[in-house]
């Protein structure tokens, strides 16, 4: 009997690079560095991708979409997260809710942070009040504290498709 609930976890890091567009959450931040990487680089699409996938314990982004392959070359994550909730939705599952946090000194998210729901949940096709997300400061310490990259978690709550 399959479960009515699944709950995920997932966790990315990017470091910054110039000439490189900041995007976070599928919004595009406006900001002296972007993220390097090997897609849009957008870290907490990527969590949440990660927490979505663990959920059901089909591995990690990296297996869904590795960054060996041209086929994700400068791709935007949020066909990323697309593709990751087809993949849920085929195993029967959606999402009921996420709660996420990046870790960064700069630059203040708390303009953007109702865009970034509002994008995710489109993607989703869910309701904005499931999508959480929140950021802070490493007062000043270690790598996100040294300000050379930024650092996403995300939990992600998957519940049984109405049958
Ligand atoms: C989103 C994508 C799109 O191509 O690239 P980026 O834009 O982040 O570069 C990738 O999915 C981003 O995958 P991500 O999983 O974050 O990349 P990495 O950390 O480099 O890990 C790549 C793969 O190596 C595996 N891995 C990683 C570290 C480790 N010590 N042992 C491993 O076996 C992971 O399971 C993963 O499947």
């Amino acid at each position: 009997m399959k479960q009515d609930y699944r709950i995920g976890f997932g966790f990315d890091v990017h470091r910054f690079s110039r000439d490189r567009l900041l995007v976070l959450g599928g919004v595009v931040i406006p900001y002296e560095f972007g993220l390097d990487g090997h897609s849009d680089a957008d870290v907490l699409l990527h969590a949440i991708c990660d927490a979505m996938l663990g959920a059901l314990a089909l591995g990690d982004i990296g297996k869904h979409f590795p960054n060996t392959s041209q086929e994700f070359k400068n791709i935007d994550s949020k066909i990323l997260l697309a593709k990751s909730n087809d993949l849920i939705n085929g195993k029967g599952y959606i999402v009921n809710n996420i709660d996420s946090t990046l870790v960064l000194e700069l630059p203040r998210l708390s303009p953007y942070i109702s865009l970034m729901q509002n994008e995710i949940a489109s993607v989703l096709k869910i309701e904005p009040d499931r999508i959480s997300v929140k950021a802070t400061t490493s007062e000043r310490l270690g790598f996100t504290g040294r300000k050379e990259g930024i650092a996403a978690f995300a939990t992600v709550l998957l519940t049984r498709k109405e049958s």
